[in-house]
């Protein structure tokens, strides 16, 4: 199945736009864990095991599991999601970009090395940097636009020749000529309600992968408003609202699951309300 068609369905089937951030810090662990980087698959996958029926998608982000040598971690526990729960897409945060030779590797690494259903990517080095992942037809791609912290806006605010601000050529250029074979998705900061707003206006048909709620402080009902366009199947142009430390340190106790549970619940239903009048409203 395209990665698409696999995020349509677990977004329908579980009522849910809320992808949960696997960032997975051996310092915030619970007492008896706490340190130790042999516990992150297990801390990981206990998250996993309390809330798959809530999510649309799990983002494991990989400086976590590097910086602790615990690449093994990552295959295993993507292996796990795939097992527990096969039509939950796994979204790789990898933010690669390189020249084409060194792409093929990098996408060989996460689609098949990682099993990923999908990746995000730095759109700096252009079209050619891009092709070696759209080789994989039914992946998904996620190119950095709008990123959610402030100096994002260093480079993606300026203005350019034409016009438009870099973002929003990012936007439109992903929305068409980029977009090849339906693969391209956006990565827009929740930060910035108003630039995801635009970025929406600009890609209309584009997943928007929305990091920034919870620990960044970003309005969850704000971003709904500002990126979801459901239509009858309320899932055309999804938007995949993440978050990561908010979830899995909702509680610093051996309990960690339930309180990431409780929180990824609120957050669904906050989420839901926000996109009344839609299937989702009502739902959560
Ligand atoms: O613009 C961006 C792009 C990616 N991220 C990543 O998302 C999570 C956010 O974690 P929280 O704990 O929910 O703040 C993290 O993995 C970032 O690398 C982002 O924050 N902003």
């Amino acid at each position: 199945m395209r990665f698409t068609e696999m995020l349509a369905a677990s977004e329908r089937a579980h009522r849910s736009m809320l992808c949960i951030g696997l960032d997975p810090d051996p310092a915030r662990f619970p007492a008896d864990w706490r340190g130790d980087r042999g516990r992150i698959f297990d801390f990981c996958a206990a998250v996993v095991d309390a809330t798959h029926d809530l999510v649309c998608a799990f983002k494991p982000q990989i400086a976590y599991f590097a910086a602790e040598r615990a690449e093994d971690q990552l295959e295993a526990l993507i292996d796990h999601i795939h097992a527990r729960a096969p039509g939950v897409p796994v979204i790789l945060d990898a933010k690669r970009g390189d020249i084409g030779a060194t792409a093929e590797q990098y996408a060989r690494e996460a689609f098949e090395r990682y099993r990923a259903d999908a990746l995000t990517l730095s759109p700096f080095l252009g079209l050619d940097s891009i092709e070696p992942y759209l080789a994989y037809a039914d992946k998904g791609l996620f190119l950095l636009c709008r990123t959610s912290n402030a100096g994002g806006s260093d480079l993606q605010a300026q203005t350019l020749g034409s016009g438009a601000r870099l973002y929003e050529h990012i936007a439109a250029t992903a929305e068409q000529a980029w977009n090849r074979n339906g693969q391209l998705g956006l990565v827009v900061g929740a930060t910035f309600p108003a630039e995801l707003a635009r970025v929406r206006e600009l890609a209309p048909t584009l997943p928007l992968l929305v990091p920034g709620i919870g620990a960044q402080g970003g309005d969850a009902a704000a971003t709904v408003r500002a990126g979801w366009r459901g239509d009858a199947s309320g899932t055309r142009a999804p938007i995949v609202v993440s978050s990561s430390r908010a979830v899995l340190y909702a509680s610093a106790e051996a309990d960690f699951a339930v309180g990431a549970r409780r929180v990824a619940e609120a957050t669904r239903a906050e989420l839901a309300a926000a996109a009344a009048p839609s299937p989702h409203a009502g739902l959560a």
